[in-house]
């Protein structure tokens, strides 16, 4: 079954065509990699997906339903690129929050909020303001909101930026626990390495998704030896 279902999306801001036509999808159990370069509209794909921007054509389809619709939002974990957090409010309050907001009673969210510390390494910090915490405090505290409630759906853009390799390896270890759960995870990121974890790589570039498939099969196409070089070699195609 498909979380995510992206129809010929398209979004213009004024004269900008950021997104073409962008069909995509995001199958229940899959690691979904979203990579573009540097403003080819990966955000700008998850908000209108979200409905947070409005689609100037198509349509997107989250856990079955025609987005925008709000009841839905409340079902998936989302990581926006900038962080939406409660800077005069500790790490906990904050997962409390959010927490509560989707619904979790006092119980489950006492056990999440300590399993989803654990598993950003924030456990000793929660009783600190956000204030004080550091970019990748900040990013991890936000990855942790969206894993709340064990959500079937997980939108994460760019979430381990600021967040050095040995905790990267622990929160892709929960990702894939999670996928082998079946929750469908769409990940957007610039890290070349990341982008060889996922199931299925999405290749965003000049407004379309111009290659989709596993990436062993991408690096087998282009002949080449990462998705660092199929990336490349996509851009120079495009180029010519
Ligand atoms: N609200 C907006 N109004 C006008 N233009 C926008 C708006 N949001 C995004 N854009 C433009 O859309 C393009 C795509 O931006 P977007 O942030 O989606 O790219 P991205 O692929 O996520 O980039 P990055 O990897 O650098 O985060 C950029 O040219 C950006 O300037």
């Amino acid at each position: 079954m498909n979380q995510i279902t992206i129809h010929n999306l398209r979004k213009q801001f004024g004269n900008q065509v950021v997104l073409a036509d962008v069909n995509m999808t995001v199958p229940s159990g899959k690691i979904v990699g979203l990579i573009g370069p540097s403003g080819a509209g990966k955000s700008t794909l998850i908000k209108t997906t979200l409905g947070m921007e409005k689609a100037t054509a198509g349509e997107a389809l989250v856990l079955q339903t025609t987005m925008p619709n709000r009841k839905i939002l409340g079902r998936i974990g989302y990581m926006a690129q900038s962080d939406a957090l409660y800077e005069s409010l500790t790490a906990r309050e904050n997962l409390v929050f959010f927490g509560k907001m989707r619904g979790l009673n006092h119980q489950t969210l006492a056990t999440q909020i300590q399993q989803a510390a654990t598993t950003v390494a924030l456990t000793a910090d929660l009783d600190k303001p956000v204030s004080d915490f550091s970019g990748g405090m900040k990013r991890r505290l936000s990855l942790a909101i969206a894993l709340l409630g064990n959500p079937e759906l997980l939108i994460l853009d760019e979430p381990t930026v600021g967040i050095d390799p040995a905790l990267r390896h622990q929160i892709w270890a929960e990702l894939e626990r999670r996928r082998d759960q079946g929750t469908g995870i769409l990940v957007t990121t610039h890290v070349m390495d990341e982008a060889e974890l996922v199931d299925e790589v999405n290749l965003l570039m000049q407004g379309r998704i111009i290659a989709t498939d596993s990436p062993q099969n991408l690096k087998q196409q282009y002949q080449v030896d990462s998705i660092e070089a199929v990336f490349l070699a996509a851009e120079h195609t495009l180029e010519d």
